[in-house]
């Protein structure tokens, strides 16, 4: 089932859980604007290149339209609009003040070099600067993006807008990004772990862990699960896969993937093959890269007990009933990687009120939001009798479907 399909699936499934009319379901499930650009640029040895640019907002009902933009060969529409429609469920999950959006060009950012990039971020730029806003849309970064691509945004919109760092998240510390928003994914994770496995009278410390993918999400939540005595016994990224099965040393891992660009080669673990990373022995899988990697090929194969979604929508819905059969506990996207947009919004109050926080107030505050989704989220279980990721579902879509009633129909 395609990334689209199945997030229509969960949100209809809950909506029905809700006893949403049918009037208010269509208007939550059709996107507020599609857009669709094409930017040409000159590449480094003067040729041109064309690459398409998408961004989907999908719902604005409880503040400025907010997510990611992702570079990646993958993308395509049916996608964005999936993620779009994830984020509007995510930032009311969090109970933050916005909507949800997503952006993203098919491209290979590895293949392009630094400049080639620039110009890209600058063209497609130029081409969205009047749909995107401090009040209206807010980008951030995702897979393939980072802090350096939101500073060509600013810098870009700027140009036409006046300097405006609000209008993107996750920025350089430089230019006006916060403290804590580069980790803060992977810290939330962490965060909703620790609130799933203390329900189950359990604790980080002494569990073993495998992570697919090992970029900023994956890279982080290794770091901060390792630190709390979580052992992570196995890892990979698009280079290759490795396993330790007495735990990999995260540290010594983050050093070798900053000289070599990725997991493959390090001999503090033997390689394995990439395509069994998810079905590989563990307590708690946390995959961090792909969507729909835990599909009904590999769902019956896996041996963890508790999944952590921190990448955004990894498990198909066929995967879903099949784990569920199994007692596999799923902590649900929307929630376990929201710890990403909610520092995202402190980054953005702090632009707005001209004032920068103390890490240590960001992880704190981060850890307020993440808990109290948890409890929230658990709320809805017992209310609507169903799993986490109906408990997320019910929790955003309620929060949205309150705030487009009480704004009314514009009559
Ligand atoms: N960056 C953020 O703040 C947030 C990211 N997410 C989600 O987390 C996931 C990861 O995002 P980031 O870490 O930001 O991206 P990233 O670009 O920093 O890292 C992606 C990682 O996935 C690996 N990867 C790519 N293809 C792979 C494959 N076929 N098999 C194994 N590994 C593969 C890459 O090598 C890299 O290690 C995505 O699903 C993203 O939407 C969710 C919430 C917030
Ligand atoms: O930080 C943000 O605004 C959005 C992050 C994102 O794209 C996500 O949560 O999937």
């Amino acid at each position: 089932m395609n990334a689209l399909a199945a997030t229509n699936r969960n949100f209809k499934l809950a909506s029905r859980l809700l006893g949403l009319d049918s009037k208010l379901e269509k208007s939550l499930l059709i996107p507020f604007r599609e857009i669709k650009v094409e930017c040409t640029i000159p590449k480094d040895d003067g040729t041109l290149a064309s690459f398409v640019g998408f961004r989907v907002q999908h719902d604005n009902a409880r503040g400025p339209m907010k997510g990611g933009i992702r570079y990646h060969p993958e993308v395509e529409p049916d996608e964005v609009n999936a993620l779009a429609q994830l984020m509007t469920w995510k930032t009311a999950v969090a109970n933050i003040p916005y909507g949800g959006a997503k952006g993203g060009i098919g491209c290979d950012p590895s293949k392009l070099s630094i400049s080639e990039l620039e110009r890209l971020t600058r063209v497609f730029t130029q081409k969205i600067h009047d749909l995107i806003g401090i009040h209206t849309d807010v980008p951030a970064p995702d897979m393939g993006t980072g802090p350096q691509t939101m500073a060509w945004i600013l810098d870009e919109y700027s140009k036409f807008h006046g300097y405006s760092p609000a209008v993107v998240t996750g920025k350089p510390i430089d230019l006006g990004g916060s403290l804590g928003r580069d980790a803060a994914t992977g810290r939330g994770v962490m965060f909703a772990t620790e609130a799933l496995l203390n329900e189950h009278g359990k604790s980080i410390s002494g569990q073993r862990f495998v992570i697919q993918g090992f970029g900023n999400v994956g890279s982080w939540a290794a770091k901060l699960i390792s630190e709390q005595g979580g052992k992570i016994v196995a890892v990979s990224d698009i280079t290759g896969a490795i396993k330790n099965k007495d735990g990999i040393d995260i540290e010594s891992l983050l050093n070798y993937t900053k000289e070599h660009r990725g997991v493959k080669g390090f001999d503090g673990a033997h390689p394995i093959d990439a395509n069994s990373i998810l079905v590989e022995d563990c307590d708690i899988l946390i995959p961090a890269a792909l969507g729909g990697v835990i599909n009904r090929e590999n769902a019956n194969e896996i041996k963890a007990k508790f999944i952590i979604e921190a990448a955004n929508h990894p498990t198909d819905p066929d995967a879903d009933e099949i784990l569920s059969k199994k007692g596999v506990v799923i902590l649900p996207d929307i929630y376990a990687n929201s710890g990403g947009v909610t520092v995202s919004y402190f980054e953005w109050v702090q632009n707005i009120q001209g004032f920068m926080w103390e890490e240590e107030k960001v992880n704190d505050e981060l850890k307020t939001y993440m808990n109290r989704g948890f409890k929230n989220m658990k709320e809805m279980c017992k209310t609507h009798s169903c799993d986490l990721r109906m408990g997320a579902f019910t929790l955003g879509v309620n929060r949205v479907a309150r705030a487009t009633v009480l704004r009314g129909w514009g009559a």
